[in-house]
């Protein structure tokens, strides 16, 4: 050991270097003991902890998100109306950290309202401005939030996944999950019961996801005024089709329903379509197809990513297709694509370039009519969805698009018929007491009786409540005149009513909820529930906003009519609007500038029909007028531009002359200058020849070498033979006479005779050679 000491004592120092790395051994030791213990510190508690998370594309993420930010206003949004609310309410406010957003990013949220918080006091108290922008607090991403809720510590964690999806993670301590399950029914029921006033809109973004863009009240189904039948027709077909799963799936066929409402403008069509997804719980996505962006890849995408039993509004329907749809070469008559493979180049090139010369407006929109029927029903559409496209020209709609199948009801809006203005008229002006008479020839008695008010929440339930209304409402009321309001494709041609195959008559329609997510029958069976407060429209947290203060006003000095005078009122109305011609919108707006003065509006109308049509008039002359000075600018412009077309032409030959003329003078004069050049070479050469014939000996026949000797009197070349050795002498005296030559008068050629190659080029080129004689 000492002898192992002393050969380590050397490497490693002093004891100083010791007590270094006893140091380190021991800080080691430790923070390995504190990193150790910190973890099992935290596997030890998290043991204990039963964790869900939620991811953002679920559902309960919406729920659970809606009820957070309900928790930190629960005490506030009752207003001070409920003490229970208040006793229950600051769990989230104990929070130190949260986030606020004036904006929902999700469903459920709202992001107008009015908010007053107790614990501010008055100097915050805001609530006589109804209208200000409502802040909505949520947790922030990756801290841990506390709250207190039914007996129990939840830790809340809101972060990111790897793939940027956001996730919910919710711990509590618990021997099992029935407290996790009570939260997640708790927001569910929670966001149902703000579901019974709002609809839900998403909007396609153009990254190809959906966005929510607004939570809308709803609009009452009776406030949409239509001949009898048409509404009822609507909606009991859409709530049999939400039934009819099973049905579907039995019989092999898509589960997806198409709606096209096609017709004049403003004249309900939106409306009908909100008041349908009020009616059904559906929330609404939105696709303009008329976007910059869209391309059949992006449109495939979101289509599949609507969710089951949610209304796909396709807006405007012809307007994408004057924009960008193309019909491609090679689909067949369906309109798709004969198979999965691209065309081939060639093919896709001029299609292309087609679509460009047709449209240069399509900007990124590569969208074609192919592409459009393939997301609406190829493999990848989603099912359970329903369809709404609208559309003020169906003579532009492609066949393949609007066929049975596709669009599978069709219903045609016109102008606003007497009824139809007496309709409004009614829904317009307070009645003192209800009209059972009123209603009894609105709605016949059979489809009254069919249709369930529904009582909870619970979109399923009231989906559950759902019986087929549509044969019977065309059984009924739709013999009457709202037949010509629907005009019905070859596919209409379903089972009647009573026929066992209908859906509506299948044993197999579900006669319970159909759950949502797959958490839900868990939830709802393991939870006693009947400890739960009351949701849904008793709970005043969550109705809507009161109504502005001048609304209520208004309304306040508005005497209710009797229903003796508002029926005559109504009528005398209706009798002034001219049949189909102006739309509801146009007698709506009416109306509404007439809206506390309801005998002035039934006077008044004739005098407003005559004014209307003044309008028109004058508006159609200008038109006419404008068309025809359009008319007279556009063949002006046309003169003009043949005229300038007609200048430029004559100004181009014009050019073209000029240049023709310029370009045979310039030859003309190139070709004189070698003529004169040449004549003048050969009147050198000639004198050089005689000088040379003079002085020079004869050559002798051996050894000779050719040359060409220009004759001066023949002017034609004389070959002579000169002995290479006689060359050489020459070339040498040459040379000398050259620089004497050139010494005396700075010219070799001035008048000296020189051996020239056989061409003036040559010459040229500085091959010449030859020798100077001294004169
Ligand atoms: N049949 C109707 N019943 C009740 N209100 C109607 C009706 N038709 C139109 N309106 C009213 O007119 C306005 C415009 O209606 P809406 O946007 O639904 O018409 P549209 O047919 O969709 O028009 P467009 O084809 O121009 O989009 C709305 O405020 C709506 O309340």
């Amino acid at each position: 050991m000492d002898a192992l000491r002393s050969l380590v004592q050397p490497l490693i120092g002093g004891s100083s270097m010791m007590d270094g790395m006893k140091l380190v051994v021991i800080g080691g030791t430790v923070e390995t003991a504190r990193r150790v213990s910190s973890s099992a510190w935290t596997h030890f508690v998290n043991s204990f902890f039963l964790t869900a998370h939620f991811s953002e594309e679920d559902l309960p993420y919406d729920w659970l998100m809606l009820w957070l930010s309900r928790r930190a206003f629960f005490a506030s949004d009752v207003r001070g109306t409920d003490s229970r609310a208040h006793s229950i309410s600051p769990e989230w406010q104990r929070s130190r950290e949260f986030e606020t957003t004036t904006r929902a990013s999700h469903a459920g949220q709202q992001a107008t309202g009015w908010e007053e918080d107790p614990d501010l006091g008055s100097e915050f108290d805001d609530s006589a401005n109804p209208s200000k922008t409502r802040v909505i607090f949520q947790p922030t991403f990756d801290t841990t939030h506390t709250i207190y809720w039914r007996g129990h510590w939840l830790r809340v964690r809101r972060s990111r996944g790897t793939d940027g999806c956001e996730i919910l993670s919710v711990s509590v301590v618990a021997r099992s999950n029935t407290i996790l399950k009570a939260l997640v029914l708790q927001a569910k029921r929670d966001y149902e019961a703000e579901a019974v006033h709002r609809i839900q809109i998403y909007f396609a973004d153009p990254h190809g996801s959906w966005r929510w863009a607004d939570a809308r009240h709803k609009r009452p189904l009776g406030t949409i005024v239509l001949e009898p039948g048409v509404k009822e027709m609507l909606l009991g077909d859409a709530r049999d089709f939400l039934a009819s799963e099973k049905w579907y799936s039995d019989r092999g066929v898509p589960w997806r329903r198409g709606y096209l409402l096609h017709g004049v403008p403003g004249s309900g069509k939106s409306s009908l379509i909100h008041a349908l997804a009020g009616e059904l719980m559906l929330d609404i996505y939105v696709v303009s197809l008329s976007s910059a962006w869209i391309s059949d890849s992006v449109l495939m995408g979101l289509m599949g990513r609507v969710p089951k039993g949610a209304i796909l509004l396709l807006e405007d329907l012809d307007a994408a297709f004057t924009r960008s749809v193309q019909r491609r070469a090679d689909a067949d008559d369906d309109g798709k694509e004969q198979g999965p493979e691209q065309p081939a180049g060639s093919k896709r090139r001029s299609r292309e370039k087609e679509g460009r010369e047709r449209n240069e407006m399509s900007d990124l929109n590569t969208l074609s009519l192919s592409g459009l029927l393939n997301a609406l029903d190829g493999v990848a559409a989603a099912e359970g969805r329903i369809l709404f496209a609208t559309t003020n020209h169906l003579e532009k709609l492609d066949p393949a698009l609007s066929r049975p199948g596709r669009m599978d009801v069709w219903v045609e809006f016109r102008n606003a018929s007497k009824w139809q203005a007496e309709a409004l008229f009614r829904n317009f002006f307070p009645s003192a007491e209800p009209e059972d008479d009123d209603l009894a020839t609105e709605f016949d008695e059979a489809a009254l009786a069919e249709i369930d008010i529904p009582t909870t929440p619970s979109r399923a339930s009231r989906r559950s409540s759902s019986t087929s209304s549509l044969w019977s409402a065309f059984g009924g009321s739709g013999s009457g005149s709202s037949a010509s309001m629907v005009s019905l494709p070859s596919s209409m041609a379903m089972p009647s009513s009573g026929s066992s195959t209908h859906p509506s008559s299948q044993s197999t329609a579900p006669s319970s909820p159909a759950p949502k997510s797959s958490q839900e029958p868990a939830a709802e069976q393991t939870m006693p529930l009947g400890d739960l407060p009351q949701f849904g429209a008793s709970n005043t947290a969550y109705l809507p906003p009161p109504p502005a203060p001048e609304i209520l006003a208004a309304h306040a000095g508005l005497r209710p009519l009797d229903a003796k005078t508002l029926a005559v009122l109504a009528k005398r109305f209706a009798d002034a609007i001219p049949e189909g011609e102006f739309s509801v919108a146009a007698l709506q707006g009416y109306l509404l500038k007439n809206k506390s003065r309801p005998e002035a509006a039934a006077e008044e109308a004739s005098n407003w029909v005559t004014a209307e049509r003044e309008m028109r008039e004058r508006l159609m002359r200008e038109r006419e007028a404008r068309e025809v000075r359009e008319k007279i600018e556009r063949e002006r412009r046309k003169k003009a531009a043949a005229e300038r077309k007609a200048k430029e032409k004559a100004e181009k030959e014009k050019k073209a002359r000029e240049e023709k003329e310029a370009k045979e003078k310039q030859e003309r004069e190139e070709k004189e200058k070698a003529e004169a050049s040449k004549t003048e070479t050969t009147g050198e050469v000639q004198q050089e020849t005689k000088t040379a014939t003079a002085t020079e000996p004869a050559p002798s026949d051996s050894g000779s070498e050719s040359v060409v000797i220009v004759e001066p009197e023949a002017e034609t070349p004389v070959v002579a033979e000169a002995t290479k050795e006689e060359k050489k002498v020459e070339d040498e005296e040459s040379s000398e006479s050259e620089s004497e030559s050139e010494d005396e008068d700075g010219s070799q050629r001035q008048g000296a005779p020189v051996y020239v190659s056989a061409s003036a080029q040559a010459r040229a080129q500085g091959q010449s050679w030859g020798r100077s004689v001294p004169q």
